[in-house]
């Protein structure tokens, strides 16, 4: 038996799920000890390396959290928000730690997180990222020393497939430039616009979503002032950037008290 953390990764089959099962699977610092899909899904009770169209790992696929977690010492989840959240409370009774990179967590999702992570270590960021992460740093200086003669935009674009806008990732770049500003992102929130939406309020940020194809993920913080522009981008063209972070982060939690934390607390920034 080997002393590498024992990883498990929920939504096996998915677009971050394959990812992280294949680097986790390449890594010398753990090792995959389980694969988690939705009741119902085909790969269930499958061979997941088989299941993935190579050789035969070992690993079956489960639909049962508890055989999965079990001799596991963290699990990584890029799911949905209320398998997230189910997944968080099972994750907190057998101590892992729970690496959430799920988007689209409304308000009351977030906070059934709290009590989990009195047990646990929970890292979640809408963003595992480095570049995204440096980002909202960047963002945040920007903001702060603007005032609100300059608007500010989030403007992000996805691939077709993505069901929730505006993405993470948008959320906390405006968090980071409401943060900037000395404001609240919930009452400074523009987003949706249609129609006869009259003139755009002062001080508001703005949000702006494009699906297409397959757009891994690009984001766009637009300063726009009289006669001048600063427009702060990053771009995503390899979905292994989201999965390093989140191994990193599953790394990271090993040794940490429980709590909530984000990458930035995993990096340092
Ligand atoms: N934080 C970050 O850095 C990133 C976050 N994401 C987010 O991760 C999530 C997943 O993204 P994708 O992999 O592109 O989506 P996807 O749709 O390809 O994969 C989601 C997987 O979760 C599975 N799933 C859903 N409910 C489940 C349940 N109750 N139990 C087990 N499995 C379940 C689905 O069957 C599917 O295989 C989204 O919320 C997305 O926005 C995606 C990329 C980076
Ligand atoms: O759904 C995606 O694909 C992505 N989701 C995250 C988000 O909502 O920001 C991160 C990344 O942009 C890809």
């Amino acid at each position: 038996m080997s002393d590498l953390p024992g990883i498990v990764v929920t939504g096996a089959s998915g677009r971050m799920g394959q990812m992280l099962i294949r680097l986790i699977q390449d890594s010398a610092k753990a090792r995959l000890v389980g694969a988690i899909e939705r009741e119902g899904h085909d790969w269930v009770g499958r061979d997941l390396g088989e299941a993935m169209g190579g050789a035969a790992n070992g690993v079956l696929v489960t639909d049962d959290p508890l055989v999965a977690f079990s001799g596991a010492q963290a699990v990584i989840d890029f799911t949905a928000p209320d398998a997230t959240v189910a997944f968080a409370k099972l994750a907190a009774q057998a101590r892992l730690t729970h690496v959430i990179g799920t988007t689209g967590m409304g308000v009351d999702h977030i906070a059934a997180l709290k009590p989990c992570a009195r047990h646990a270590v929970i890292v979640r960021a809408g963003n595992m990222s480095l570049g995204v992460n440096l980002l909202t740093q960047l963002t945040k200086k920007v903001a702060a020393a603007l005032d609100t003669d300059w608007d500010i935009e989030v403007i992000e674009a996805h691939h077709n497939k993505k069901v929730d806008a505006p993405s993470g990732t948008a959320l906390m770049l405006g968090e980071a430039a409401a943060e900037g500003r000395g404001i609240t992102l919930a009452e400074h929130r523009e987003s949706g616009r249609d129609g006869m939406t009259g003139a755009r309020a002062k001080g508001a940020i703005g949000f702006s979503a494009i699906r297409g194809g397959d757009i891994v993920g690009e984001h766009d913080v637009l300063f726009a002032g009289q006669g001048e522009r600063i427009v702060l981008r990053h771009i995503a063209t390899d979905r292994a950037i989201f999965a390093r972070g989140a191994l990193k982060a599953a790394l990271w939690g090993q040794d940490k008290a429980p709590g909530e934390y984000d990458m930035l607390d995993v990096l340092g920034l």
